[in-house]
């Protein structure tokens, strides 16, 4: 666990009534400054994550910390934390400077000191001209602006995000992903979002928990995640990733050497333990980390095309190599040279360099 976390949870588990288990011993430390996501199915235990750092959910055991302080038993509004919803839950009869200056309003400021802060506020998230303007005439990118602004103006030392995105369509999404990104680093202030969209917590997080059954899975960088997955879950999560069942056939260095069927394959060892003589394991495969050939050639192995499918600069082959086992690989359209169609033999083979991962279950 990290020395000095801002917010750390310490065996946190939460039983719902009728034993439903919500959260299952989390340990998670959130470091100042930082950009994290929590990522998983639908009832892994993200939005009750989020309730218990808030104060809306209390653990049914285990602690919640703020810079070392218990802040377990603390009510919702005497922690230093904002939330901001899914559904933005503006007040749709107040202006956008009314719903902003809400919590400030709360707090005993001085007129003057409101209305900085509040424009302070709208300019960060580029709606200094709309201050006066009706929610009801807002777009939902706007409305979405609006919230975070309301959620930013009281200063929070932490702000958590459900879903934020949810309801914009895929392209304003995108575009305020990389503006939710930007207000983060802007403002310094560290960011809790839920999210099960693993492409946003790729593209935004400095660090991701993936979640499963309430039990946290794996914390890391996004790059770490999808590079070296520690579980099967993990990387059948995060992209598209071939889980093939590999026998152990040896070692040169820290590479270690596989078979999966007829395929010749290689992983690295995390621990530099290797596995015994002839043991199996899974190793993950990514589709772009096999190549595809018309002849066999040393280091190939034969798999059927069963299916192509269109996928802009590249297209996905479903294929399957040696009795029955299916694998997906992406190949590079190629104006000219090999093309492939169903039913052909395609000769695949690992990319030199690949690092694939030797997944426990
Ligand atoms: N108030 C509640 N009463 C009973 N069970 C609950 C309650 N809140 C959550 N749960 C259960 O706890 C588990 C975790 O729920 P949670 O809402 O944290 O999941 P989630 O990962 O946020 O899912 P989603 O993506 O669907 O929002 C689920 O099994 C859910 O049904």
């Amino acid at each position: 666990m990290a020395p000095d976390p801002l917010v750390r949870l310490d065996a946190v588990s939460k039983i719902f009534p009728g034993g439903i288990v919500g959260l299952d011993t989390v340990d998670l430390d959130i470091a100042r400054g930082e950009f994290l996501t929590l990522l998983g199915p639908s009832g892994c235990g993200k939005t009750t994550s989020l309730r218990v750092i808030a104060g809306f959910e209390s653990p049914s055991s285990g602690k919640v910390l703020l810079e070392s302080r218990d802040i377990t038993a603390l009510r919702p509004f005497d922690r230093p934390v904002n939330t901001v919803f899914q559904d933005y839950a503006l007040f749709p009869h107040m202006n956008v400077a009314e719903n902003v200056g809400f919590g400030l309003s709360l707090r005993k400021l001085s007129g003057t000191e409101q209305a900085k802060r509040v424009g302070e506020a709208l300019d960060m998230v580029g709606l200094g001209d709309k201050i006066g303007a009706r929610v009801s005439e807002l777009s939902g990118g706007q409305r979405q602006r609006v919230a975070l602004a309301r959620a930013i103006v009281c200063e929070p030392r932490v702000l958590l995000l459900d879903e934020p995105l949810s309801a914009l369509d895929a392209h304003l999404r995108e575009q305020m992903q990389v503006e939710l990104k930007r207000l983060q680093s802007r403002l310094g202030t560290t960011f809790v979002m839920v999210t099960h969209d693993q492409t946003e917590a790729l593209s935004i997080s400095d660090r991701i928990v993936v979640m499963n059954k309430g039990r946290i899975e794996q914390i890391a960088p996004p790059a770490t995640l999808y590079d070296r997955p520690a579980t099967k879950f993990v990387a059948s999560f995060i992209g598209t990733m071939n889980l093939l069942q590999s026998r152990f056939v040896g070692r040169d260095g820290d590479r270690l050497r596989f078979t999966a069927g007829p395929l010749p394959l290689e992983a690295v060892s995390e621990t530099g333990e290797a596995p015994g003589e002839g043991s199996v394991r899974t190793i993950g495969v990514r589709p772009e980390d096999l190549l595809v050939a018309t002849e066999a050639e040393p280091g190939t192995a034969p798999a059927r095309v069963n299916s192509i499918v269109f996928h802009g600069r590249t297209l996905r082959l479903h294929a399957e190599l040696g009795q029955g086992m299916p694998v997906v690989i992406d190949a590079p359209r190629r104006a000219e040279g090999f093309q492939f169609s169903v039913g052909d033999v395609a000769y695949i083979s690992l990319r030199r360099g690949a690092n694939c991962p030797m997944l426990s279950s």
